[in-house]
């Protein structure tokens, strides 16, 4: 196979993310008002301290009793018991909220990756699909559970700060503002400048990921061809890159953060000195330029929360837009509806991306019920004919259809119960033998449903027999045995069989095997392929096959040559006709004896 064309996902943009944003605040809109009222009331509590405070300070000044001053310093220790009271009960209601927005966000990408494409997937590189998995979408849950709950808190207290300071005393409340327009101008920057840095950032990352992925699954390919040098030298690239975006993310903290000291200072120093000046002219009394002047200086924890966790928003942000971005993906619209199961391949012509044609105008027209195998020199296509079978890809022209419909038209769910494709690589969860075997399969009631032991085990253990899986006696839990590689590892042969066996379960109409008895061994894999013949009987087998053996026993032979079928027919009337089949047999045989 040729290296894969890279067509990155896509990133989300500030619309996209806004409609997201708009989605899952939507989705809790009560928990979300609750939240915001009580982070409102805890920030109009915390600025009801120097307001009274100041009041305490100009009525000693006019003659107040000491039972005043002392009901107004009771008030203001309520305030502060109200303060922390709010602010707790807020801050545990918005992680809440945030973790119910995490985990909503969590699901809809599960599911719109599920629903991806197989050969969107494959384009994009699994680095990318991967660090959006997993990195992203854990960047984005603490975004939503911490970071955008303390980034809330910090702009709410510094709103009714501001508010605050206004109903003090307008003329100081504009004073107040006097430092905000730095602050403004600076914030304004940072997020425009911070913003591609994070997200090149991010992407720096993926192409780590990518790369380490790639070296790790194909590790023996490197060391046949001793590619070590090169994969770590593309390695140490890319962690170059990935450095150079870090720097600049520091260059940019470096300069905006010592500008924010000055920027919060600002407006206290502003509102001592004229507050100050406006004092003596007698415009304002010495309370209100102490409360507002202490209104600004408590504005420094809220701007200096919100600067903290700015990065981390960033990041977050940066994170959401990539997992968002997987939402821009075109839905694939499929609605054909297949009227029965005769699959056609006709005058088909395909080929990988932008590459040259693989498949010529090849027809091929296997029979209800019948098993065809399909040989053919490496590269000849055999296995691009299994993937237009299972409807991964498309042809360029001509037509792959599944009763009478063009097979990448139809709804998956609806294509996987009637055609299912079984490659060499197969997936062991780590789950019990029963639950591997029970998601083959379907849930709707349109067939058994998943059983436990309580339904008896016949068919699933019928259909590990039909697959010659021996070695399912010998566990010691039977079909409960947990599976995967921290419990009971099954080694390729063990794992193609369960593969097979589950499309026994899963019974469609069109079986497609990709060199499916590869990993078995080959006095075994005939064992295999007699009794899952047998299983598949009245099923229309397609096999692709290295082993010749597999096709001497075949309804019928395809001989695919340069992505065309050379020959057909059975195995004698092949050998008899002394062309490329006859060839590839003599050549198989004198390997085999
Ligand atoms: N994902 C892909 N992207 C680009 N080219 C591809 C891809 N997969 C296969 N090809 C190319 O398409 C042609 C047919 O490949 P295909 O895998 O169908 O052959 P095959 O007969 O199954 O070979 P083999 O027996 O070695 O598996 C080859 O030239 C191959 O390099």
């Amino acid at each position: 196979m040729s290296a894969l064309d890279h067509a990155r996902l896509p990133v989300a943009d500030r619309a996209a993310m806004t409609g997201a944003i708009k989605r899952l605040v939507a989705a809790d809109r009560r928990s979300f008002a609750a939240v915001l009222l009580l982070y409102v009331a805890a920030a109009g509590a915390g600025a009801a301290l120097p307001v009274m405070l100041g009041a305490v300070i100009d009525g000693i000044g006019t003659g107040w009793t000491a039972a005043r001053v002392d009901v107004v310093c009771g008030a203001i220790v309520a305030c502060v018991v109200l303060q922390l009271v709010l602010m707790r009960t807020g801050r545990r209601l918005g992680y809440r909220l945030g973790e119910r927005a995490a985990a909503r966000l969590r699901e809809s990408f599960i599911d719109r990756v599920l629903r991806l494409p197989l050969g969107t997937v494959e384009r994009a590189g699994t680095g990318d699909l991967a660090t959006r998995t997993s990195g992203d979408v854990g960047a984005v849950a603490e975004l939503l559970r911490k970071t955008a709950p303390e980034v809330a808190v910090a702009m709410i207290e510094g709103a009714v700060i501001i508010v605050a300071a206004f109903v003090v005393d307008v003329r100081l409340g504009l004073l107040f503002l006097a430092g905000m327009p730095m602050l403004y101008v600076a914030g304004r920057r940072y997020l425009r400048l911070a913003s591609p840095v994070f997200l090149s950032e991010r992407a720096a990352m993926s192409e780590i990921a990518e790369t380490a992925t790639a070296s790790a699954s194909g590790a023996t390919t490197v060391a046949a061809y001793r590619m070590q040098g090169e994969r770590r030298d593309e390695g140490y690239a890319r962690a170059a890159t990935h450095m150079d975006r870090l720097k600049g993310i520091i260059r940019l903290q470096t300069w905006f953060f010592p500008a924010t000291d000055l920027t919060f200072l600002t407006p206290a120093v502003v509102v001592t000195v004229v507050g100050g000046l406006w004092y003596l002219e007698g415009w304002v009394t010495v309370g209100q330029v102490v409360a507002v002047a202490m209104l600004a200086l408590r504005l420094d924890g809220p701007v200096f929360r919100s600067m903290m966790s700015l990065s981390e928003f960033q990041m977050g942000g940066a994170a959401m837009a990539r997992v968002e971005g997987v939402h821009l993906m075109p839905d694939e619209v499929r609605e054909a509806r297949p009227e029965g199961a005769e699959v056609r391949l006709d005058d088909v012509v395909f080929g990988y991306g932008d590459g040259p044609d693989v498949l010529h105008r090849l027809s091929l027209h296997p029979r209800r019920g019948e098993r065809l195998v399909v040989v053919g020199p490496s590269g000849a296509g055999k296995s691009t004919i299994a993937r237009l079978v299972a409807g991964i890809d498309r042809p360029r022209s001509g037509a792959v259809t599944l009763g009478g419909v063009p097979v990448a038209d139809i709804p998956l769910e609806v294509l996987r119960r009637k055609v299912i494709l079984v490659t060499q690589e197969h997936y062991v969860f780590t789950a019990t033998l029963r639950e591997n075997l029970n998601l083959a399969l379907h849930t709707d009631g349109s067939q058994a449903s998943p059983r436990g032991p309580e339904d008896g085990d016949g068919a699933l253990l019928d259909a590990l027999a039909a697959v010659d899986a021996r070695w399912v006696a010998d566990l010691p839990e039977g079909l409960d045995t947990m599976l995967g590689e921290e419990f009971h590892e099954l080694n390729l042969a063990e794992a193609q069989q369960l593969a097979l066996a589950r499309v026994i379960l899963a019974d469609p109409d069109v079986v497609i095997l990709d060199e499916a008895t590869a990993g078995i061994d080959p006095g075994s894999a005939g064992n295999v392929e007699a009794s899952l013949a047998a299983a598949l009987h009245g099923r229309t087998v397609i096999a692709i096959a290295h082993q010749l053996q597999a096709a001497e026993s075949a309804d019928r032979i395809a001989v695919v040559q340069d992505g065309r079928i050379a020959e057909e027919g059975p195995h004698a009337d092949l050998l008899a006709a002394g062309g490329v089949y006859a060839g590839l047999w003599a050549a198989w045989k004198g390997v085999a004896a």
